[in-house]
Parts: C-alpha cells; sequence; structure tokens
C-alpha cells in the first residue's frame, strides 16, 4: 500500500513579483510541501531562479519539525552539474534536494571539463546530499526507464538510497503542458517493487488526471497551474489528497 498523500504545489506557477505571500497562502490553503523548481537554461531549455530567492521565501514558510514533514521545501534541481549547489541551496533553506538521474551521470560522463569534485554518479550524489544532511530524490525524464533506478534502491546501504523518485509526467521545463499517461506503468512497476517508497509525479497533474496517477501508486502530487490557476485552490489541493489516501484506505 502507497504512502500517505504530500501535495506539493508548483510555485512556477505563483505570481513571482508576490513570491514570499504566495507560499505562505498556499500552505494555508493545505499544501504539504512546495515544490520549487530550479531551471538553468542548460539542463532544461527555461531558466527560473537560485538559492538567494529559496532563502527569501523560505521565512514566509514555517520549516517542517520532522523529515517529510509540512512546510518541506522540495527542490526539484532542472540544472546541469547538481553536485555543485547542494550546499548552497541547503543554507538557503531546502530540505529535499532532487536531482535529475541523467543530470548526475551526464556530469562524469560528458563533461570531461567539469572541475574533478563535480565528477560524480547518481550513487554517489545521494550519498554526499545525505552527508550534508538533505533529503535526497532522484528524477526521470520521460526518456529515463524506471529500471535505472532499481540499483540505487536496493542498495544495502540507506545513505546511497533515495528518499524519493521523481517520474516526470511532461517534459521538464515548463509548466501547463499536457500530463503524459504513457509515463504511467513506471509509476506501477515501481510501486510494484518498492510499496513504501515515496513516488512524486510531476506534470499536468490535477482533478482531471490525479485518479490515473494514484491508481498507478504515485503519493507524492505536484501540481502548478492546477492550483495557482484554480478559483479555489483549497478544493484542489483536497481533491488530490482524497484521491491519493481514498484509493489506500487512508481517508
Ligand atoms: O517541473 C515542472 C516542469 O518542468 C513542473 O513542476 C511544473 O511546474 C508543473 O506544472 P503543471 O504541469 O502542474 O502546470
Amino acid at each position: 500500500m502507497a504512502p500517505k498523500a504530500i501535495i506539493a504545489p508548483s510555485i512556477l506557477s505563483a505570481d513571482f513579483g508576490n513570491l514570499g505571500a504566495e507560499c505562505s497562502k498556499t500552505m494555508d490553503q493545505g499544501a504539504d510541501w512546495l515544490h520549487v523548481d530550479i531551471m538553468d537554461g542548460h539542463f532544461v531549455p527555461n531558466i527560473t531562479f537560485g538559492a538567494p530567492v529559496v532563502a527569501k521565501i523560505r521565512p514566509h514558510v514555517d520549516a517542517p519539525t520532522a523529515s517529510f514533514g509540512r512546510g518541506t521545501f522540495d527542490c526539484h534541481m532542472m540544472i546541469a552539474e547538481p553536485k555543485r549547489w547542494v550546499n548552497e541551496f541547503k543554507a538557503a533553506g531546502c530540505n529535499l534536494y532532487c536531482f535529475h538521474y541523467e543530470a548526475a551521470f551526464s556530469t562524469a560522463a560528458e563533461t570531461p571539463s567539469a572541475a574533478s569534485e563535480l565528477r560524480t554518479s547518481p550513487r554517489e550524489l545521494v550519498r554526499y546530499v545525505h552527508d550534508q544532511g538533505l533529503l535526497a530524490g532522484v528524477a526521470i525524464k520521460p526518456a529515463t526507464p524506471a529500471d535505472v533506478l532499481y540499483e540505487l534502491l536496493d542498495s544495502a546501504d540507506p545513505k546511497e538510497r533515495p528518499d524519493m523518485v521523481l517520474v516526470m509526467t511532461v517534459e521538464p521545463g515548463f509548466g501547463g503542458q499536457k500530463f503524459m499517461a504513457s509515463e504511467l506503468p513506471k509509476v506501477q512497476a515501481l510501486r510494484a517493487r518498492y510499496p513504501d517508497i515515496n513516488i512524486e509525479v510531476d506534470g499536468g497533474l490535477g482533478p482531471g488526471t490525479i485518479d490515473q496517477a494514484a491508481d498507478a501508486g504515485a503519493n507524492v502530487i505536484v501540481a502548478g497551474s492546477a492550483v495557482f490557476g484554480a478559483k479555489d485552490p483549497s478544493e484542489v489541493i483536497a481533491r488530490l489528497r482524497e484521491a491519493v489516501d481514498g484509493k489506500n484506505g487512508k481517508l
């Protein structure tokens, strides 16, 4: 049975001119976490913001008092060289550092000019993120199969096991895209093999698509435009939660 629902609105769809207030309002509307999309214009064809902005919004949301707790800043690092920024984002108030499997790998294999301390692998990077005292997430793009994650999730060493996996249900880079149901078999396979892990889905989630994602076994739900564009965001957040927890008998 999947773990409880965690609803993480993506602040990519918030009003950037009023970000602190937008974040605290969304928490008051029932969010568990905030999903903070970091894009570098390199790993993905869009740029958002960096650690200084995260540090500015952190005081607007109470920090979590436990791992995975309310107020977790779930930083989705759509960036090259993800090892470079772990400490800066930790200092800014990030709690969960979710890097892309593809980016961690390419630093080692495809960027031979990268400084040697930045050359890494997904396994080493999960360990490194844990060593810095953060939760570690590993994200996969639509072109990446789920089974690349098995080696990490099967690791006997908890330091090398991700705390969450993120299955992208759109190509990373932009909010407001169409949900790709073609990615759900990955979620099903991961849930069948790992009944207790946090599986996050991101992209095109909302009242019209949540049931498919919940049926597949996702429990951490990112929603940007569906929450920030709603007349009643509280109602949308409650609906997302009900779909996941209702299915799992947790309501
Ligand atoms: O990471 C991303 C996009 O790359 C997402 O977090 C989007 O921000 C989700 O937006 P919606 O599809 O829910 O509008």
